[in-house]
């Protein structure tokens, strides 16, 4: 069994914000979001999780070894620093859905995310030093997105073809096992995932091919840690391009291999 920690990263009160007293430059919001991302990736990976920038106002993170301490210490340095403040609610479950809806009613529960008085909540379970099990993240990545998008269409188009096997993997992932997926950057799509078997990775992959005519390919891999996880899948689509196979787990070679 794997078990997800999962912090929801809330920016307080931030539409009004962005309004207040007029509308603020697109591009000042831009570089704000991408600092507070960049900052709260900085802590986090140093800490071997993972956050994900999701809609820069929400952010999604998996903090399996993160303890209530450092998420406190997250927070005020952001206070301290930003012209916004952000609100963090952990939980943990088998399924990361789980995890992250729990995370999420902890905030929703203190009030709105445009409520002026909702701010710098900090609200959540943490899985102690026992209790903590292995997680599994899968790595996928288009085959071969370079020859047959970035040098043959234009940036947009390829863009619109990467979109769309993301949307149709993250939604797939997410109804049938309560897996959380998301872009990463070029063609790549990191999901973290409840204890699945080879089999659901090449449903996917398969499903993505029938929808929408684009082929993947992944890596799987478990540790204690986003980070240690996310490693050991990198390793394994390692193995998927080298061996030119669809799914590789690492660590759990299939039969025949
Ligand atoms: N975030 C992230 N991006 C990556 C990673 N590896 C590659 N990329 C991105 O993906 C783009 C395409 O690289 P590849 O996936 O290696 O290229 P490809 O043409 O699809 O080749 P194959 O994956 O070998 O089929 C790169 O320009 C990077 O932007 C990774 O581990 N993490």
């Amino acid at each position: 069994m794997t078990t997800t920690q999962v912090t929801l990263v809330q920016i307080d009160n931030y539409g009004p914000w962005t309004t207040t007293p007029e509308p603020r430059r697109e591009m000042d919001l831009q570089t704000l979001q991408s600092r507070l991302f960049a900052d709260v990736a900085q802590f986090l990976g140093h800490r071997d999780a993972y956050v994900f920038f999701t809609r820069f106002d929400n952010m999604i993170a998996v903090t399996n070894g993160v303890d209530g301490a450092a998420h406190a210490t997250l927070q005020e340095s952001i206070g301290n620093r930003y012209p916004v403040s952000v609100s963090l609610g952990t939980a943990v479950a088998e399924r990361p859905v789980d995890a992250l809806e729990a995370a999420n009613r902890r905030l929703q529960t203190a009030g709105s995310a445009q409520d002026e008085s909702r701010t710098e909540v900090l609200a959540g379970e943490y899985l102690s030093e026992t209790d903590r099990s292995d997680l599994q993240v899968a790595h996928f990545d288009v085959v071969n997105a370079t020859g047959k998008y970035t040098d043959r269409l234009n940036e947009f188009d390829t863009f619109i073809n990467i979109e769309q096997a993301y949307g149709s993997l993250m939604r797939h992932l997410r109804e049938a096992h309560g897996a959380l997926s998301f872009f990463v950057g070029g063609d790549n799509v990191v999901a973290v995932c409840p204890d699945l078997p080879e089999t659901a990775f090449s449903s996917a992959v398969e499903q993505v091919e029938e929808d929408v005519d684009i082929e993947l390919q992944v890596g799987v891999g478990q540790g204690a840690s986003a980070h240690e996880a996310g490693f050991a899948a990198k390793h394994a689509l390692e193995d998927c391009r080298h061996d030119g196979t669809s799914v590789e787990l690492f660590g759990a070679p299939l039969v025949g291999d």
